[in-house]
């Protein structure tokens, strides 16, 4: 009998892992916790068949990885939606445009980056300095004006990692904007990582993938909750089963791959790990209405607001259905506080910070649909995981280092694009090759 590997989630990265193994004949099963795979991906249809992409939904250029994909399953994409002007937003309600000194302050965090290592930053000559440095600190020198720090912080902060620029270390997104290429691949609609969305939303590629293994391949409303390994090999349990393999891949989040039993424990250096890398927080929400209003005034409905609940908006109608789709983002602390608040209270408060936008019209939207990713158990946040304050350097080696038969995956593994379907693409790649390396495949 030959080799045969476990992996732990159906999300993107399991499920190239899944395929690069069973592409070199080695045996798989994928034991999904959900009763569907993709994981950070999911689209509602409203009756009329307008497209809501509930997690994630672009990909740009250079997303090498999950544009092949994509070519290879003949699934088609379409441009992101930006008619019109896209203004920053003040607090005093001002509509303007972008910080002028902002565009150097990220040129310097651009050069900060490229003297990261992807593959380990917490190797470079000032990774500890800018590890136990957060963004919000060191924009209070390096931006010129408190304005250009606001920006920055809920831009890079919130737009990237879905965190207060308190929260995240300058390492941190120095690692991320040279995993994406730089902030400008990161932040663009056009030319960036923003650039695409994809017909039938992204949960269709991961249908294709899973089709792709074969009937029976992936197993899911299948939680595993314990690993447990010897010299022999290892022993993945469920609710109800035992499934023994040769190796494991767990393509979870760090956060959730702790939730998970290990037998023999984790090592102390990879346990810790686990608890300090949080997920991002962040809600994402739909403002349906009859049409795209806002385009007969000029606007784009993408705006970025530099105070208030929502951080960003993007019009996200889609050409084959005449309503119009406004999103709002709301990240870190902000998003925190629309949590405690009551639904309807919450909801007020989102079509306001939508009204500031693209005019009072917004407040009377057909649909509001809203999905926090936070509150559910299969993700607890997004759009991914990042190290806390001092961590990278403390635990960093700690990320993609197999322990015995158990090796690692998911998109907060990545080198390239790390935090996007790319990078969760790559990671589950990575952790296949690592099994074919040492089983000889
Ligand atoms: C709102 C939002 C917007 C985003 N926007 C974008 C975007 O526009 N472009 C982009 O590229 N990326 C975006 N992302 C990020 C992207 O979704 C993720 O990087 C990617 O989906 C991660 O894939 P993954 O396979 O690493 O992890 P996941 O998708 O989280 O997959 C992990 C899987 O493991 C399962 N699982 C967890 N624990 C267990 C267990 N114990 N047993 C069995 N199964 C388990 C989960 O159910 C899940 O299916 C966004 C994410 C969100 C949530």
């Amino acid at each position: 009998m030959g080799t045969e590997v476990a992996v732990v989630g159906a999300g993107f990265s399991g499920l190239a892992a899944a395929l690069a193994l069973a592409r070199a004949g080695v045996r798989t099963r994928v034991l999904e916790a959900r009763d569907r795979v993709g994981g950070r991906v999911l689209t509602r249809w409203l009756a009329d068949g307008t497209q809501l992409d509930l997690g994630a939904q672009w990909v740009g250029p250079t997303q090498d990885r999950v544009n092949g994909l994509l070519a290879r399953y003949g699934i088609a994409t379409f441009p992101s939606a930006a008619h019109g002007a896209s203004p920053v937003i003040f607090p005093d309600g001002r509509h303007a445009g972008a910080p002028e000194a902002a565009a150097r302050v990220l040129d310097l965090l651009d050069a900060y980056a490229e003297r990261v290592d992807p593959v380990a930053p917490w190797a470079g000559a000032e990774a500890a300095e800018w590890d136990r440095t957060t963004l919000a600190g060191w924009l209070r020198t390096a931006a010129p004006d408190p304005a250009t720090a606001r920006y920055l912080g809920r831009l890079l902060a919130g737009g990237l990692l879905a965190a207060g620029p308190d929260e995240i270390s300058v390492l941190q997104l120095a690692f991320y904007l040279r995993s994406g290429g730089g902030s400008r691949a990161l932040l663009a609609m056009a030319g960036g990582a923003q650039q695409d969305r994809i017909v039938g939303g992204p949960p269709v590629l991961a249908e294709a993938l899973a089709a792709a293994l074969g009937p029976d391949a992936v197993r899911l409303s299948t939680p595993v909750r314990a690993i447990a390994q010897d010299r022999t090999g290892v022993v993945v349990h469920t609710d109800t089963d035992r499934v023994e393999a040769d190796a494991v891949v767990v393509a979870v989040p760090p956060t959730l791959a702790g939730r998970i039993r290990y037998d023999p424990p984790l090592p102390p250096l990879r346990d810790a790990l686990t608890q300090r890398m949080p997920m991002g927080s962040a809600i994402k929400v739909h403002a349906v209405y009859p049409e795209p209003f806002w385009r007969a005034d000029g606007r784009s409905g993408v705006a970025f607001c530099l105070a208030g609940p929502v951080t960003e908006t993007v019009d996200n109608s889609i050409p084959a259905s005449p309503r119009g789709v406004l999103t709002a983002f709301s990240y870190g602390p902000e998003a925190n506080a629309l949590r405690r608040m009551p639904p309807q209270a919450r909801q007020a408060s989102l079509l306001d910070a939508l009204a500031a936008v693209v005019g009072p019209a917004a407040r009377r939207p057909e649909e509001f649909v809203e999905y926090d990713w936070s509150a559910d158990e299969w993700t607890r946040g997004c759009f991914c995981g990042a190290p806390t304050l001092g961590s990278w350097c403390g635990y960093g080696p700690e990320l993609r280092q197999p322990v015995g038969r158990v090796h690692w995956a998911g998109t907060e593994t990545a080198t390239r694009w790390a935090g996007y379907l790319d990078g969760a693409i790559e990671a589950g790649e990575r952790a296949a090759a690592e099994i074919l390396a040492r089983t000889g495949g």
